[in-house]
């Protein structure tokens, strides 16, 4: 239903909050378009430790930055974050692969997130909706409890370790079920402590295997580290106090006795429910940055399975290629878009920390990755990369009297605050008024014309670096695919740019993508 492209420039402050830019569009009625986005757990207290520990605030890491790897060892004992996706640990082949990637920094004392193996967090959530309605004797023998349960013993197994480090686990999922099935429904906070189990199993395999290895390691469940969030279960935030909570509780613990820590990716413990939260789906990352923040770490790397954060989904088109730079602010702005690349919320601890961020493929070790930062040179970068983001719900409001009048925009607004709709972009208009200056979006449109796409919306972002075009579902991968072909696999950027620099200059400093559904 829609295509968005999107322009590099000066980025708004809060790349999550929806983007509410005034656009034009053809035709005289005011309309706007709304996309609709659609406990191990309770009682547990953070855990407490005897020994005196030596507390770094935020602020105070903040500071050090700019200090050399020797001497941040030497302050907090890490230097850097390194978070593996669920592809990154799908398996005990993979397992190997990343704990002989760690072991290849030597030079590094890093704090390792994990994902949930493979597909898990999926597994987990279809086996709790299907033991809803299985019936209690029957949920013992849902497939998904199966799958998840070969393969983690199978991983187990391959790996050399013992079946006891996830069996009690295993056991207790398989309670959680009945449990499930016995009350017939699946409440948000249940779905969380349900999905908690695949980081909880993940982090326990490698911390063991690389023990086995010989490098100490550390398992830790972030909701026990203090990970403190929202009770906004299956989305929650993470609160402030986490920063200092989880630095006291990561460095205490390796003054006392290093051993390179192993933390669960997503998960948190709700400040007033007490019970175990989850970020959002992908919400490793954001674990990640989070704690690159609490630390002051050097560099937060994200390790996924492919060359970094791409022109566009790899699914879509195969012809993707690798960004080398982005900002925070493009970063964010592209997760918050669809890039499902990256959390949404990940950039901002590391926007606040100053620490830099590298996205970079654990298959593929050699290729350079995406290195996000505060700012980068701008100057070249016309068109950044394309997103498509489904499930978009365009409404038109049309009303004959609004020419002049004040407080329709409020009223309109109030209703999706009552309903809790986040809207992503918002064009409205009273004449025509439709401006096709730029060169890019000139492109855009000769390229969705030639393709016979008919464009149903278009806003550009308060920020300039985005613009989004809302097309129909149906051809919104055709759009991502010639709009790919034609900005990134033609060379327009190059020539664009030899034409920007002397004819319009603001547009140099544009880069864009698209999105759409
Ligand atoms: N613009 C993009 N750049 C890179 N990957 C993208 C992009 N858009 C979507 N993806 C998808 O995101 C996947 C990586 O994200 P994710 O599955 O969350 O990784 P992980 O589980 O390793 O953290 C890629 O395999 C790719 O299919
Ligand atoms: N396992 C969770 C959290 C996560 O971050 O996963 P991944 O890093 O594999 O996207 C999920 O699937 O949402």
């Amino acid at each position: 239903m829609a295509v968005v492209l999107r322009f590099p420039g000066v980025a708004r402050d809060s790349p999550a909050a929806p983007s509410v830019g005034a656009g034009s569009r053809l035709g005289r009625e005011p309309y706007f378009a709304c996309a609709a986005a659609t406990a191990r757990p309770g009682g547990r207290c953070l855990r407490r430790r005897g020994l005196v520990v030596r507390c770094q605030s935020g602020a105070a890491v903040l500071k050090k930055g700019a200090a050399s790897v020797a001497a941040e060892k030497a302050a907090t004992g890490f230097t850097v974050v390194m978070k593996f996706g669920g592809s990154s640990v799908a398996s005990a082949e993979r397992m190997r692969e990343v704990a002989d990637l760690i072991l290849s920094f030597p030079e590094e004392t890093p704090v390792i997130v994990l994902s949930a193996m493979g597909k898990t967090t999926n597994n987990l959530l279809l086996a709790g909706e299907k033991a809803v309605s299985c019936g209690a004797s029957n949920a013992s023998e849902i497939p998904e409890l199966a799958v998840i349960k070969e393969l983690h013993i199978r991983t187990i197994d391959e790996l050399g370790l013992d079946r006891s480090i996830v069996s009690g686990l295993l056991d207790e999922l398989e309670q959680l079920l009945k449990g499930v099935a016995m009350m017939k429904e699946l409440t948000p906070r249940t779905r969380d402590y349900l999905v908690s189990f695949g980081e909880c199993m993940s982090t326990r395999i490698f911390a063991a295997y690389l023990n086995k290895l010989g490098k100490k390691a550390r398992q830790y469940d972030a909701f026990d580290i203090g990970f403190i969030t929202t009770d906004d279960f299956t989305n929650a935030d993470i609160l402030e106090a986490t920063y200092p909570s989880v630095a006291k509780m990561l460095q205490g613990d390796w003054i006392d006795d290093p051993a390179i820590p192993i933390v669960t990716g997503f998960l948190g413990k709700g400040w007033k429910s007490c019970a175990i939260t989850t970020l959002g789906r992908g919400g490793s990352d954001l674990t990640a940055t989070t704690i690159g923040k609490a630390l002051g770490l050097r560099e937060i790397q994200v390790w996924k399975d492919v060359d970094g954060v791409l022109t566009c989904d790899p699914n879509i088109y195969a012809n993707a290629i690798p960004v080398p730079y982005l900002t925070f602010e493009e970063a964010a702005e592209l997760a918050y878009f669809g890039a499902q690349v990256l959390h949404p919320q990940s950039m901002r601890p590391a926007r606040e920390g100053g620490i830099p961020v590298r996205v970079k493929n654990s298959y593929n070790r050699r290729a350079p990755g995406t290195v996000i930062t505060k700012t980068r040179d701008l100057s070249k970068s016309i068109l950044t990369s394309i997103v498509l983001k489904s499930n978009i719900t365009m409404l038109d409001i049309v009303s004959t009297r609004m020419l002049g009048q004040y407080g329709f925009l409020a009223k309109v607004f109030s209703i999706f605050e009552d309903l809790g709709i986040s809207v992503d972009c918002v064009a409205t208009s009273e004449v025509r008024n439709v401006q096709r200056s730029s060169l890019i979006l000139e492109k855009a449109f000769n390229v969705l014309r030639r393709n016979g796409v008919n464009v149903q919306m278009i806003s550009q972002g308060a920020s300039k670096v985005n613009i989004s075009l809302v097309v129909h579902d149906s051809e919104a991968k055709q759009c991502v695919q010639a709009l790919h072909a034609a900005f990134f696999e033609n060379g327009f950027l190059s020539e664009a740019e030899g034409d920007d620099l002397q004819q319009n200059g603001a547009l140099v400093n544009s880069n864009g993508g698209t999105y759409g559904n």
